[in-house]
């Protein structure tokens, strides 16, 4: 730990302070953020521009640049079903966009569009339905929003519902695009593109979502909507109650259709389609799109399309993409934690996005980080909305570059310069793991996804080792006996063909002849394990030493818990060259807990301002480890407070809750107490701003197309 000398602040290896989220009481909901409003007086094509309103939408802040490898999206095969029907544009000049649109495709600053949206804007301009699957954070959320809207700009005035009169108490919201997905997060982050395409037009953008007041929304219902983007539960409420008619409606679009159509959200989704008063008259499209889509729901899929729906592919289905290097690590329960704090001050500091299975065990993890001074927050179903919201700007602009989240964030948000995903608890279900890792490498961008394993994930193995064989990743030892000896992709199935395992290959014996990638992120502008100044006593960054012991030769997974690190490796090797402050160097500095065991510490949430000169066990009222038990082996569970219950067999469950689930009613529940504790706590603490520019959690690399340098973070 370091405890910066200038503002006092506690800092843990090259990590910024801990701050508070943003609370601003004040802080509006998405909802009501600042949309084009048309006047009726603009000519049809031309509306003048909002200068402010336009920073806004495209400036800097929420732009995520595309990487080194946006150019090799040419080259995935895609597959069109029924064939020859169909020429993609290669530009976004050719596909014959209303002018108003392609200024915002130039604000937008997408020169080239990506393979999904080259044939999804054909495809939708001529009238199909669709069902599309395409990688994660390839652009799937414009390759809808373009088509429809430009579609819709020269025909808005005959198409849209008058504007009701300011102030009308009673009225309809009648849209003509419905997008629904599954998570409030989400949606309102498909909210935030509509603002931005529907920019000098005509088209009014809404949302609605669970969570969050229905007076705001509806408020903005009643100054008219033609865009409407909701969540499901709150969409049936509102349309029951009469605020919403579907009866408009030209474009429904699922986003995440696959899970739109599982089980947890079926029912709702069957029920706007099949008995709401939606547009049923042949003249709507229905449009899917997502990064996986399993066969059982294809065929679901079916009963809500027509007949002559079009079926695209870019790459494999449900496949990942190669951008990301995956790295998988065998870590017992009892050792994650530790892992996980090694892994954490191994890495450059750099957004950090950490997954768990269960809401309890976000609480307590983020906890325990918190508590070792790493600047983390947390979403997840059980927080309020205006928590998760604030977690997520937190994250998003740096205060907090380490967000804790369950699947609630597994999908679809779109978060620049996340490099590191870290599945601290591996999810059972394959297509999640892969919306998960695609949080980071998005747009041609790289990203390192970590992985911890044990036998309990035994499950989800021989998926795992298929999609870590197709993207060419070193598939580790404890899972070479998963590896298929031949693996095709065989066309008529989307799927894959594998044959039976003969003999297991090691890595350095591929059978696919591929060539291994390198570990870290490689190319010219980003961290380069064997070729990088970081760390330069650690050639297997950022993993610890635990992939080299022994028993992972042994092509078995170990019944025991592998050896773990000792003291002195993380003398020798837990702090970059670069440090600003030198690595812990004595018995009673690394008893402090940011080194800590594997069990969260009691919180005792001090009733004034935290001192930052006691110590810490003072400060939090717990036992931290000693040197001694980290020797030995043991440091799992330091001595006082017992071993650690497995969490994620807790039977609190993270599934998708935001159908129904108005929590921001709940503000009084003892987890949001606790958190409004900590939040006050944190409140309370030395408070540093945002670094200058957040991008420094992330961007050197990406950005700036140069090598990740040390002295670009702020601190
Ligand atoms: N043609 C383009 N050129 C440059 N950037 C683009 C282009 N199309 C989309 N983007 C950007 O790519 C990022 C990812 O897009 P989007 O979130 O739509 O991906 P997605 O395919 O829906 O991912 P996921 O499967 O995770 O939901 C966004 O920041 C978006 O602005």
């Amino acid at each position: 730990m370091n405890n910066n000398p200038q503002d006092g602040s506690k800092r843990v290896g090259n990590w910024g302070p801990r701050q508070a989220p943003n609370l601003d009481p004040n802080r509006q909901w998405a909802a009501l953020r600042r949309r084009y409003e048309w006047n009726d007086s603009y000519d049809d094509g031309v509306a003048p521009r909002d200068q402010e309103l336009e920073n806004e939408l495209f400036g800097e802040e929420n732009h995520v640049h595309t990487g080194i490898n946006f150019t090799k999206y040419s080259t995935i095969k895609v597959s069109v079903k029924p064939e020859g029907i169909i020429t993609p544009v290669s530009t976004f000049d050719d596909a014959n966009l209303h002018s108003a649109m392609k200024d915002n495709v130039k604000l937008a600053r997408y020169t080239v569009p990506t393979p999904v949206q080259k044939y999804s804007i054909p495809i939708i301009t001529e009238g199909h339905d669709l069902m599309a699957c395409a990688q994660t954070g390839s652009g799937k959320t414009a390759a809808f929003l373009i088509p429809v809207l430009s579609k819709l700009f020269g025909k808005a005035k005959k198409l849209a519902a008058p504007r009701p009169p300011p102030g009308a108490r009673r009225f309809k919201a009648e849209p003509l695009v419905l997008i629904i997905a599954p998570t409030r997060e989400l949606a309102t982050q498909i909210f935030d593109e509509c603002r931005r395409f529907t920019y000098r037009s005509m088209m009014r953008p809404c949302v609605v979502y669970g969570g969050a007041e229905s007076l705001p929304q509806k408020n903005e219902l009643a100054k008219g909507c033609d865009v409407l983007t909701a969540t499901p539960g709150r969409l049936n409420d509102f349309v029951e109650r009469g605020f919403i008619s579907l009866r408009r409606v030209k474009y429904l679009v699922l986003d995440e259709a696959d899970r739109m159509l599982d089980m947890g959200f079926e029912n709702d989704i069957r029920k706007i389609v099949q008995k709401s008063d939606l547009c049923d008259d042949g003249t709507r499209q229905t449009l899917m799109f997502s990064a996986t889509f399993p066969k059982s729901i294809r065929s679901l899929a079916k009963d809500f399309l027509a007949e002559k729906y079009i079926f695209l592919t870019v790459g494999r289905l449900g496949s990942t993409t190669s951008d990301i290097t995956q790295k998988i690590m065998y870590v017992e329960d009892q050792g994650k934690r530790n892992s996980l704090v090694e892994l954490l001050l191994k890495q450059p500091p750099s957004r950090t996005l950490i997954f768990v299975e269960t809401k309890r065990g976000a609480d307590s993890l983020d906890d325990y980080l918190y508590n070792q001074n790493f600047p983390t927050t947390s979403i997840h179903g059980d927080r309020t909305q205006r928590e998760r919201e604030d977690a997520l700007i937190s994250f998003k602009n740096g205060r907090s570059p380490i967000l804790i989240a369950t699947a609630v964030a597994a999908r679809g948000l779109d978060i620049k310069n996340v490099m590191h995903v870290i599945n601290y608890d591996l999810c059972n279900d394959i297509d999640e793991y892969v919306h998960r890792i695609g949080r980071t490498a998005r747009v041609g961008n790289q990203g390192l996804a970590t992985t911890f394993y044990n036998e309990r994930n035994a499950d989800i193995a021989p998926e795992l080792v298929k999609i870590l064989v197709e993207c060419n990743q070193e598939v580790p030892d404890f899972l070479l006996s998963y590896k298929p000896q031949d693996m095709r992709f065989d066309d008529d199935d989307d799927d894959f063909v594998t044959e039976n395992i003969s003999t297991a290959k090691s890595t350095q014996e591929d059978t696919w002849g591929q060539q291994q990638q390198k570990s870290g992120w490689d190319a010219q502008n980003t961290w380069d394990v064997n070729n990088s100044t970081y760390p330069t006593d650690s050639t297997d960054f950022p993993f610890p030493q635990v992939q080299n012991d022994g028993w992972s030769t042994n092509n078995v997974a170990p019944q025991q818990q592998p050896p773990q690190p000792t003291y002195q490796s993380f003398q020798q090797q837990s702090m970059p060259p670069y440090a600003n402050q030198p690595p812990p160097q004595s018995p009673s500095q690394f008893s402090q807990p940011q080194y800590g065991g594997g069990t969260s510490p009691k919180v005792n949430l001090p009733k004034s301002n935290i001192q930052y000169n006691t110590t810490p066990q003072q400060s939090y009222g717990y036992n931290a480890p000693t040197p001694q038990s980290y020797g030995s082996g043991n440091y799992g569970n330091p001595p006082n407070n017992g071993p650690r219950q497995n969490h994620y067999n807790n039977d609190d469950t993270n599934r998708y809750d935001d159908s129904n689930n108005d929590n921001y009613r709940n503000a009084e529940s003892p987890k949001n107490q606790r958190n409004q504790l900590r939040n006050v706590q944190m409140e309370n603490e030395v408070r540093n701003d945002p670094p200058p520019n957040s991008d420094t959690w992330g961007a050197p690399a990406q950005q700036q197309n140069k090598p990740w340098d040390p002295s670009n973070v702020p601190w």
